[in-house]
């Protein structure tokens, strides 16, 4: 057995589970009527409703119990203070000291790092108001109109879906489109339709190595200096976001265009550096400073509120009740507004990324289920087709619901309609419908007893189904980034739980290792026998198709 599987407090947990799985929270909403009440807490502009889940006070404090024998206080307070808690690449993890607006030293390897943070922002902000004032010109001097915006996995999710969630505070001067795929249909498709004289190319790349974000902005310089820009005109249409300034210098991006982040921000934490700045470019930078502003908060929550009335500690806790002593295999994120549509791929990588993991932080195997699959999509549409598996199916797929109470221009009866529904699945899925009320529903309907009763099974929806339901008043910039730094740290909170390291992703190397040699191999660089039988089919297949004809 694990250290974790040997606590008092896991067994503990595993007694209340077993009870708990016998009741059902229609029950308890019928004998408690302070339940709903009791069960909310407030925070950072995010209102949240967890009385809709199977918990008691006994298995809440339990939980409570459980993350305190996990020492997750001072495991959350080295985080902050910048200890080099990503042990297996030796790196600190300080995501929160990039959106930090106080006035305290954040030290990595003996040096503040607050002095570099201040000014790479003000360098965002300076160059934003240069490209959406007209200053910063291309070389016609002509000024940017469309920027293209490459990069992928955390440099890429992050902004694009922060842009997306906030496009009702876009600017006007410009358009930010972004490309990831290193399928070319998508960049050509975006150059097809901007102008070389009036567009920048923002290149994120935190290690500069990326295949498909060297490869795109390579395609981008190739398109520029095809269409009549030449080497020396670079400097006015491509900058890059990286830690790794010397490749990006020898790639030809002039250092005055580099925007620097660090080796302590990872990939799918970085939105709140650099990575930022097409979000900044998109919206203005006081509106991307509001992200930053909202993620301070929830810092300042996760850090001072006690574990009782912490929201990401909470979650996490929930999440790991769910996940462990309820086998839920997913967790669905259900943002019921179209602008916010995206959160769900954002947080599928954060969670799954960061808690993907099978090891220890020891490297011992784990023995006990670690991160969820995570999926979901904006309502109402996923109720026309995928909420039909979390109604019936026969696992538990905990949800998260969120509406906002205001959106911009707004339409009554949309609104409403909305909102309807977003509680009205809450409620389907905590109280269902009993074989009894489904089978009393089918009286009269010219059914024998028999086809009555087999109906009524089919219709039968079991409820009990657990959700949160997060409110606020309107998604601003500040609300936003409250949102999104509540899930990386609930996330946190369930690494710590689970003893994983939630900040590397060894999981992805040899995938890129060996997509290097098959792409050898399809250029005809490398020997067959490289390769398994079906790879070995596969490329070969591809070769002939491709073989000048
Ligand atoms: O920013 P880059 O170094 O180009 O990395 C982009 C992405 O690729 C990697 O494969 C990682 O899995 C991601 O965590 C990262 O965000």
């Amino acid at each position: 057995m694990s250290a974790l599987t040997s606590l008092p407090e896991w067994q503990t947990l595993t007694n209340l589970a077993s009870a708990i799985k016998n009741a059902h929270m229609r029950d308890w909403f019928a004998s408690d009527a302070n339940r709903a009440e009791s069960m909310q807490l407030e925070a950072c502009g995010l209102f949240l409703d967890y009385s809709k889940n199977r918990v008691n006070e006994d298995a809440l404090s339990a939980l409570f119990d459980l993350a305190r024998a996990c020492k997750l206080e001072d495991v959350r307070d080295a985080m902050f203070n910048g200890e080099q808690i990503n042990s297996t690449e030796g790196r600190a993890v300080l995501h929160t000291a990039l959106r930090s607006f106080s006035d305290r030293q954040i030290m990595v390897d003996g040096k503040d790092v607050m002095p570099e943070v201040r000014a790479t922002l003000s360098k965002i902000e300076a160059f934003t108001a240069s490209v959406h004032s007209g200053e910063h010109k291309g070389y016609t001097g002509k000024p940017v109109k469309d920027i293209v915006a490459i990069g992928i996995g955390g440099s890429f999710l992050g902004p694009k879906i922060m842009t997306e969630a906030l496009k009702p505070h876009t600017v006007d001067s410009v358009k930010v489109h972004f490309v990831a795929n290193v399928d070319g249909c998508h960049i050509h498709d975006v150059l097809s339709k901007v102008d070389f004289e009036e567009t920048l190319v923002v290149m994120s790349s935190k290690s500069f190595s990326t295949q498909e974000t060297l490869q795109n902005t390579l395609t981008a310089k190739d398109w520029f200096l095809k269409s009549g820009g030449t080497q020396e005109d670079i400097a006015k249409h491509f900058v890059a976001v990286s830690s790794n300034v010397k490749a990006a210098t020898e790639f030809g991006i002039s250092e005055d265009n580099i925007f620097p982040m660090w080796d302590w921000v990872g990939g799918r934490y970085s939105l709140w550096s650099a990575i930022g700045l097409p979000i900044s470019l998109a919206l203005g930078f006081e509106n991307f400073k509001g992200l930053l502003e909202g993620a301070f908060d929830m810092d300042t929550h996760f850090t001072s509120a006690p574990l009782e009335q912490n929201m990401p500690v909470l979650l996490g806790l929930l999440g790991v009740w769910y996940r462990n002593f309820f086998d839920a295999q997913s967790h669905v994120l259900l943002p019921y507004y179209h602008y916010l549509r995206g959160l769900p791929a954002y947080v599928q990588q954060l969670d799954m990324e960061s808690n993907g993991k099978q090891v220890t932080q020891e490297g011992e195997d784990v023995d006990y289920p670690t991160g969820p699959i995570i999926w979901g999509s904006e309502g109402t549409n996923g109720q026309h087709s995928f909420h039909q598996l979390i109604h019936q199916g026969s696992g538990v797929i905990p949800a998260d619901f969120m509406l906002p109470l205001h959106v911009p221009n707004q339409d009554e009866t949309h609104h409403a309609m909305l909102a309807s529904n977003c509680f009205g699945q809450t409620q389907a899925l905590m109280q269902g419908k009993t074989f009894d009320e489904c089978y009393a529903d089918l009286d009269g309907k010219g059914l024998n007893d028999a086809e009555r009763k087999r109906l009524a099974a089919h219709k039968t929806m079991p409820g009990n189904k657990p959700s949160n339901t997060f409110l606020f008043e309107s998604l601003t910039p500040k609300t936003l980034g409250a949102l999104v730094a509540m899930y990386e740290h609930k996330v946190f909170v369930q690494g710590v739980i689970w003893n994983l390291n939630s900040f590397d992703q060894w999981g992805v190397e040899l995938g890129k290792e060996l997509g290097n040699q098959v792409l050898a191999g399809i250029q005809g660089e490398a020997k067959e026998d490289n390769f398994d039988a079906s790879t070995q089919q596969l490329i070969a297949r591809f070769r002939a198709a491709n073989a000048p004809k």
